[in-house]
């Protein structure tokens, strides 16, 4: 592995997105946000406009209502030339790869720095480079896109994605087209790049497990509308007929063949399913690969997530408290949790020391301490980073000069309140 550069993405806030292709109502209301560096996915039955969103978010499709803040930038309604700055801190992954047929890999990952950089041939070469190792497809520049097999088309998709250093990366279901040892170490790799980028990542996926295992937050299109959108453990403890339905890959539920099906079949289905309803444990999050910085994304995330704890149901909580080591609940505040809470909670348990929004300094939200020889976890560790709570302590990552002051902001971004989770309207 390389010694790269980790830099930061910046967040993306959406509101009140909403978007049409004639009399066609794709989504409306769409608010969210993707909150810096974190990993996000998205999920939804096939065709509720998915990548439609992600081409909405690059200004390449423009909704009728609502705003896609970048930095200020208003991509829906913002001059030429600053959408076409914006759009110089996004890298996409397309479906296949999208790359040109006639070019070897080496040419394809050269394109973006050749095209937008007048940079010589010489940086060009160190860059190309330092990607293909970040992707793992050093050796394979002379070839071309026909003579490689799928996985490695999405991994030269994804070097070609990264040269320009993006802040945000859009994947469109990278998990296409490939079995599931494959997607198996494209995940992994997602993981790895999001620890040495930081970068914000926003993932289209119609794979379960990926959802499961990848993301630090999850939102669902489904009925035209964002049915939720919140940390991972908010929707894979989710009740919500069609996140539950969707989750567990079922038929009885609220999503149909091609449509949504009637309130009367839809309750008949679930009845029927009885006790069998309900979402499996939630298992960990994937964690780096051993060698990989940490991904400071993960210290940034549960710092927001403690902070607005109580804004969870009482299953999401009790999933996130479960996930804490001692030393961070601790550091939360929190009490010892009692001997029946186990991981995945089902929302009937007591949330242990469920810790009142209030309760946590402001001066620890956001921030990322300082490294100390006594957090350096023993060689080999760092792939057990993320398990539960009956993991090794985990050692916070130093933060990366350009990473560290903007982190510390308060909950509201120029006067304007972060929706970082969201239901349905109606919903609680
Ligand atoms: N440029 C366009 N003009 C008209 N309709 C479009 C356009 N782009 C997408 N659509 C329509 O928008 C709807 C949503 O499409 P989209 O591809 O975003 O769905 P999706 O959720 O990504 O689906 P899948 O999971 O099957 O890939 C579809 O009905 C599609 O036909």
């Amino acid at each position: 592995m390389s010694d790269v550069e980790v830099w930061m993405g910046v967040e993306v806030a959406v509101e009140g997105l909403s978007k049409s292709f004639g009399s066609q109502n794709i989504w409306s209301d769409v608010t969210l946000t993707l909150p810096t560096g974190e990993i996000s996915v998205l999920l939804g039955p096939s065709g509720t406009g998915k990548s439609v969103f992600l081409k909405a978010l690059v200004g390449l499709l423009s909704p009728e209502h609502g705003k896609v803040l970048i930095n200020g930038v208003d991509v829906c309604d913002c001059s030429e030339s600053k959408l076409y700055e914006v759009r110089k801190l996004f890298g996409v992954l397309f479906q296949d790869g999208a790359l040109f047929g006639s070019m070897n890999l080496y040419d394809n990952i050269a394109f973006p720095l050749r095209e937008h950089t007048s940079k010589g041939e010489t940086e060009v070469r160190r860059i190309v480079q330092e990607k293909m190792e970040m992707v793992g497809l050093v050796g394979s520049e002379t070839k071309l896109p026909g003579e490689i097999s799928g996985g490695m088309k999405k991994r030269a998709g994804l070097a070609r994605a990264l040269v320009l250093d993006p802040e945000i990366i859009l994947f469109d279901e990278p998990d296409s087209g490939l079995d599931p040892v494959r997607t198996a170490y494209l995940n992994q790799l997602i993981v790895d790049l999001n620890a040495q980028t930081d970068a914000t990542f926003l993932i289209v996926t119609h794979d379960i497990n990926t959802a499961r295992t990848v993301p630090d937050n999850i939102g669902m299109l489904y009925r035209r509308h964002l049915a939720m959108f919140g940390p991972r453990e908010m929707l894979l403890t989710s009740t919500e007929p069609a996140v539950e339905q969707f989750l567990n890959g079922r038929r009885a539920g609220p999503i149909g063949m091609s449509e949504e099906k009637d309130s009367g079949q839809t309750a008949a289905e679930l009845a029927e399913l009885g006790e069998d309803r309900g979402v499996p444990e939630i298992i960990p999050q994937l964690g780096i690969s051993p060698g990989v910085p940490e991904r400071a994304a993960v210290w940034r995330r549960q710092d927001r997530v403690m902070a607005n704890l109580d804004t969870l149901d009482p299953g999401a909580r009790q999933a996130v408290v479960n996930s804490l080591t001692p030393r961070e609940r601790e550091r939360y505040g929190l009490a010892e949790p009692s001997a029946s809470a186990a991981p995945g909670g089902s929302g009937t348990e007591t949330v242990s020391g469920t810790l009142p929004t209030d309760a946590l300094p402001t001066d620890r939200i956001a921030t990322l301490p300082e490294q100390s020889t006594a957090d350096t976890p023993p060689e080999g560790a760092a792939a057990d980073d993320q398990l539960p709570s009956a993991a090794p302590e985990r050692p916070r990552p130093t933060p990366h000069p350009r990473a560290a002051p903007e982190n510390s902001e308060p909950e509201t971004v120029g006067g304007r309140k972060r929706r970082w989770f969201s239901r349905k309207r109606g919903e609680r």
